[in-house]
């Protein structure tokens, strides 16, 4: 059975998006990878399928409802351990080993809030990881979703070719990638940096690392601690 992606969302019809185009529609068409939707709204109770309700404690918005989630969670039928992820601003920090993990199953089920949010209980009751994708409120969870998937299938066996970017250039080494150029050799008065064009391979690749590393001490401080702790780590146990 090819990787599924699991999506329960009241917009189904959000899915796959752009994920239908280019290489992860192409994927998608040759069944590399499935995306089925599951629309909340038919778990809703009574004529008008309530889904949601008023915040115990007071306060603006609605909860959407842990009875109507945990209906929908069940009728997944997912019992390969395939990993369950809530999308949320409260989530910690989605990272490329979280997405490592996700593609090393046979896929992951993806629970894609509106309103307020879901009541936490059933999120607690079924132990599903809440995951953030950044440091800003969106207005649901779907394009969070979208976002995690884009990152888990271009991971998949077959999708990236080898004519296409490293498949996961940046990050596995924990820096950030080091910047890119291509022709023209000189645009609006800036020229590609000399030794790009030496053909001096070894060269080439230690300024490439040189750069990637005064990026990320630049742009991402908290990365470069990370590095930094693991580089010396593995020297201390290389001893
Ligand atoms: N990294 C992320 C994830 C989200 C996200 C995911 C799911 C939902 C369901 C509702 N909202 C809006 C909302 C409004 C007010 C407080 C909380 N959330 C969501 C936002 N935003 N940023």
């Amino acid at each position: 059975m090819s990787w599924t992606a699991a999506i329960l969302t009241l917009f189904p019809e959000m899915f796959p998006g752009p994920l239908g185009q280019s290489l992860a529609g192409r994927a998608l068409d040759a069944d590399l990878w499935r995306c089925e939707t599951h629309d909340l709204r038919s778990f809703g109770l009574g004529r008008h399928k309530t889904v949601d309700d008023t915040p115990c404690g007071g306060g603006a918005g609605m909860v959407m409802r842990p009875d109507v989630v945990d209906a929908a969670l069940a009728s997944v039928s997912r019992n390969d351990g395939a990993s369950c992820v809530y999308l949320t601003p409260r989530g910690r920090p989605l990272t490329q080993a979280d997405i490592r993990r996700y593609t090393a199953g046979s896929g992951v089920t993806l629970l894609c809030g509106r309103y307020e949010g879901v009541d936490e209980r059933v999120l607690e009751a079924r132990s599903v990881e809440q995951v953030s994708i950044g440091d800003y409120v969106l207005s649901g969870g779907e394009t969070a979703a979208l976002v995690l998937l884009d990152a888990c299938v271009r991971l998949l066996p077959g999708v990236m070719g080898s004519a296409e970017s490293g498949v996961e250039e940046s990050f596995s080494d924990g820096l950030l990638e080091y910047p890119h150029y291509t022709r023209p050799a000189e645009w609006n008065g800036r020229a590609v940096p000399d030794v790009l064009l030496s053909g001096n391979h070894a060269a080439i690749a230690r300024w490439r690392r040189e750069q990637s590393e005064r990026v990320t001490r630049e742009r991402r401080p908290d990365l470069w601690a990370a590095h930094l702790s693991n580089t010396t780590h593995s020297s201390v146990q290389e001893g």
